[in-house]
């Protein structure tokens, strides 16, 4: 199976968790993309829920799909987000913002009772790190930013360089916030709770794509099936 048709396979099997009322996080990405045209197959056949979206592209997928939208100012308490991630390991900590969502997904996750990750089998890692960890930054003195952005992870046991993200015309990337995006590549994160609470300090730096003690579920597809593996336990 190819890794996009695995892509859908998780997002169905989320969709069996959708129950009627449900007031719903809508992630951003390949992967939840998948998850909301499914989703809307349901609402066209009845199922009554409300979606918040985690970017303006979601949005506009939902809102073709037929889905009910609402905002976190109108509806503060969600039930579930469903969202994909670039990297999850076994402690169900995540790397997340390789699409440049990650400020919202992360406002949105923290606003649900529940979050589950969908991803083919390819995001499953040992130690979170290889992919580089997405930094949203203020425009106004980036480089400094960058700077304390690298001496952040030296002080968290890791070093690597961030490098500003571009998109493919060569225009700095700016995401649905008006920020910009730092990609931290540092091959592997040793402490990723000491790297969050370091980067989280430094000025500039509006959110980072560690997503730590926010997943509960991961659904992981691959050849021989779907795998699901559960957070022992979250937020105490
Ligand atoms: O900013 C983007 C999000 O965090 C995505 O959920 C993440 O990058 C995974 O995307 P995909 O499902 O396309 O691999």
């Amino acid at each position: 199976m190819n890794p996009d048709s695995l892509k859908r396979e998780a997002a169905a099997r989320a969709v069996d968790l959708v129950e009627p009322g449900m007031r719903l996080g809508l992630g951003t990405g390949s992967t939840a993309k998948h998850f909301v045209a499914l989703l809307g197959e349901r609402v066209r056949a009845g199922l009554d829920v409300i979606g918040v979206p985690t970017s303006e592209a979601t949005r506009a997928d939902a809102e073709a799909a037929g889905i009910r939208m609402s905002t976190l100012e109108e509806t503060p308490a969600l039930d579930l987000t469903v969202d994909g991630a670039d990297e999850i390991a076994p402690d169900l900590s995540a790397i997340k913002g390789g699409g440049g969502a990650l400020l919202r997904e992360k406002i949105v996750a923290a606003a649900s009772a529940r979050m589950v990750v969908i991803a083919d089998e390819s995001k499953w890692v040992e130690t979170l790190g290889r992919f580089p960890l997405p930094v949203e930054v203020v425009p106004f003195g980036v480089a400094p930013t960058t700077i304390a952005v690298e001496a952040a992870a030296v002080a968290a046991g890791c070093a690597g360089r961030a490098v500003l993200r571009r998109t493919r015309e060569g225009h700095a990337f700016v995401t649905d916030g008006g920020h910009l995006i730092l990609d931290l590549a540092l091959g592997r994160i040793p402490d990723p709770a000491a790297l969050a609470e370091r980067l989280a300090a430094v000025p500039g730096v509006v959110e980072h794509g560690l997503f730590i003690g926010l997943v509960r579920t991961a659904i992981l597809a691959g050849s021989a099936g779907i795998r699901i593996e559960t957070a022992r336990a979250v937020r105490g």
